[in-house]
């Protein structure tokens, strides 16, 4: 059942293994990366209650030691504070130049744990074990790494690839129903900005993926990875195509921004609103037909997930308010924001040519739609 995707970096190639029961075998994996039999895992407290001594046990197996720190879950300590915590636990474990750090958590301790090992001794060489889907899918490949400020979503950071990720899917088991659909968002987010008969095949087996079918989380992971590949290779840096990856997040980040980063909305449910509203936007625009936009919001609604502004708990603040957050977006160029728009499901495309006025009656409508109104 194990799927492998190379990603053919020239002078950083890397494999993503995806498949179930791969904590247990984790030694062998990362041996031959090894200088020395020791790692440094980053992790959260949550991940730890529940996987860490699987971690643990599996290295052992290969007689590699493990020094572990745990930081708090959630998206909040994505930001200084627990980074600093972070790369100064590295430094006083002495963690040397050669060594490996593993990330082993969601996105946020991808992220940060992979920002951390970009600065630390000027960088030292990573592997990412992602315990989310949304991790799976998305963050812990193509060398995003980095945290969050109160300007915006991952604005302080570095491109820095891992050497190598472990993608065990039996741990997607221990995920909430609400984390496991928050990761769904990003799977589906591929169908609708590259590969429609992909977006058709998850209308049909999403609900098996949810209720826990082994290969078909196996495959939709490694469909995911497969196309994210592609595109990071074509793109590292996102001087172009891999800026489509970034679909549905202009308005998911606004969104996390003006949620504070909490709770009430998490990361892949902001892209999953995003996306909807960014096939509104589209179809508003007359780029796609308005059957798309249905058929979007249709099928996360079949999967349970958010989709609409009034999924989100509280109140949010006015759409000029979201419009200004998105200003702080990484695609701004010249001030001019860039968005990422559909011709139809399966084909998205980076387009400055998006009037404020027509973002701004889309927001409206959709927190009008909030209020009842
Ligand atoms: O890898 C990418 O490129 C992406 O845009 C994938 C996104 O899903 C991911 O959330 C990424 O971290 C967002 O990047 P950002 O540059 O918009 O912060």
């Amino acid at each position: 059942m194990e799927q492998i995707v190379h990603v053919p970096l020239e002078g950083r190639a890397y494999d993503v293994v995806i498949g179930p029961g791969l904590l247990q075998t984790v030694g062998t994996r990362i041996a031959p990366f090894l200088t020395r039999p020791r790692v440094a895992v980053l992790t959260d407290e949550t991940v730890a209650d529940l996987h860490l001594e699987t971690l643990r046990q599996g290295l052992r197996s290969a007689g590699i030691d493990m020094v572990s720190l745990a930081l708090p879950a959630g998206e909040s300590t994505k930001g200084w504070p627990q980074f600093t915590r972070a790369v100064e636990w590295l430094l006083e474990q002495k963690v040397e130049r050669n060594d490996v750090v593993v990330a082993f958590g969601g996105g946020v301790i991808g992220d940060l744990a992979g920002f951390a090992a970009s600065v630390l001794r000027r960088g030292v060489r990573f592997v990412q074990i992602p315990t989310s889907l949304l991790a799976q899918v998305d963050s812990s490949v193509g060398g995003k790494t980095g945290i969050n400020a109160p300007q915006g979503k991952n604005l302080i950071g570095a491109f820095h690839q891992p050497t190598l990720v472990l993608a065990d899917t039996e741990v997607l088991g221990s995920l909430t129903p609400r984390d496991f659909l928050a990761g769904y968002g990003e799977v589906v987010k591929y169908g609708m900005l590259g590969d429609a008969e992909f977006f058709a095949w998850l209308e049909d087996m999403g609900p098996k993926l949810a209720s826990g079918d082994m290969a078909a989380r196996v495959e939709a992971v490694a469909r995911s990875v497969q196309m994210k590949a592609d595109i990071v290779v074509r793109d590292e840096t996102e001087q172009g195509d891999r800026a489509l990856l970034n679909l549905g997040h202009t308005f998911g980040h606004a969104l996390e921004a003006a949620t504070g980063y909490s709770d009430r909305l998490l990361h892949g449910e902001g892209v999953a609103i995003g996306c909807a509203l960014a096939f509104e936007l589209s179809a508003r625009l007359g780029l796609c037909s308005q059957e798309d936009p249905s058929r979007v919001r249709a099928h996360l609604k079949a999967m349970g997930m958010k989709t609409d502004l009034s999924d989100i708990a509280g109140t949010l603040p006015d759409a000029q308010t979201l419009l200004d957050l998105m200003g702080q977006d990484k695609k701004v160029v010249d001030g001019q924001l860039r968005f990422i728009l559909a011709r139809s499901i399966g084909d998205a495309f980076v387009t400055a040519e998006v009037p404020k006025a027509a973002v701004l009656a889309v927001l409206q409508d959709a927190l009008a739609d909030c209020s009842g109104a």
